[in-house]
């Protein structure tokens, strides 16, 4: 269970990027005053566009950046006093991880099991249902450089999950990903979900949130504007479609309402 209760970050802009981002701002609010829970056995969807704080949020859960303020529980354990624990039962997946390409698949997994203090056993019995799961089987003793760009994305998840995490953080899974690759990462999360796992994903993709996702927060410009199943966040919207619903929260927000 993950507990984010009144999360707020706050980033302190560099000369550089006041100049990209065209402000005389010295900081940027990325994620404002943000509250949620997710459960075990459930995808937990960030949903909401470019710029909207997704990352930062889980970057935040993930104890890769530290809050400016707020909580975050991960099973009961803070994030900022017991982060090494909380490392050990999460996974932030990319598919964007960078490999060694010299390495093959096998020796890869085996480096990271080690770095996450599995035993040679365990390193081989994860190794060998995951390569299964992802069918990165026949390629094991290929050289990384040789694969292709959906067997690298694959493995690049596959070696994030080597410690078989309680709770697995996914920023935009199918981002890049062919639709064979997408297909697969979609149907992994949801064995994770039949497994009891915690998965929460960021997209910014109406129906893989909707297809996907138990519960959905909407998030735009920092703030969560909506929160609920699909269902209940049509209801409260009054909208057809997620679509819909997003794009009645997005105006709302352009013309200073809230819902
Ligand atoms: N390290 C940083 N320094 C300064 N500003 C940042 C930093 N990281 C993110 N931001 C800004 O914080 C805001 C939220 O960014 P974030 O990456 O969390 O959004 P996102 O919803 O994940 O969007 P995207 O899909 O574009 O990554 C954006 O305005 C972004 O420019």
């Amino acid at each position: 269970m993950i507990e984010v209760k009144s999360l707020r970050k706050v980033y302190k802009l560099s000369k550089k990027q006041m100049l990209k981002n065209n402000t005389v701002e010295r900081k940027k609010v990325a994620v404002d005053n943000i509250s949620f829970v997710t459960n075990k056995g459930e995808i937990f969807g960030l949903l909401g566009p470019n710029g909207a704080g997704k990352t930062t949020t889980l970057r935040c859960i993930s104890t890769l950046i530290k809050p400016t303020q707020g909580e975050i529980l991960v099973d009961g354990l803070n994030i900022n006093k017991q982060a090494e624990e909380v490392r050990k039962k999460i996974s932030f997946l990319t598919n964007e991880l960078k490999l060694d390409t010299h390495f093959t698949p096998k020796y890869t997994m085996e480096y990271f099991g080690s770095f996450y203090g599995l035993s040679k056993r365990e390193i081989e019995e994860r190794t060998e249902y995951l390569f299964q799961e992802f069918g990165i089987d026949n390629f094991a003793y290929t050289k990384i450089e040789e694969l292709s760009t959906g067997m690298k994305q694959k493995l690049s998840i596959a070696v994030s999950l080597i410690h078989d995490p309680e709770l697995v953080i996914f920023d935009e899974p199918t981002n890049g990903l062919d639709i064979i690759t997408a297909r697969a990462v979609m149907n992994y999360l949801q064995k994770l979900r039949e497994q009891g796992k915690s998965v929460i994903i960021s997209t910014h993709i109406m129906s893989v949130a909707s297809k996907l996702c138990d519960r959905i927060a909407i998030l735009i410009d920092g703030k969560i504007r909506a929160n609920g199943t699909v269902q209940e966040i049509l209801y409260k919207t009054g909208a057809d479609d997620l679509e819909d619903a997003f794009f009645k929260l997005y105006n709302n927000v352009s013309i200073g309402e809230k819902i």
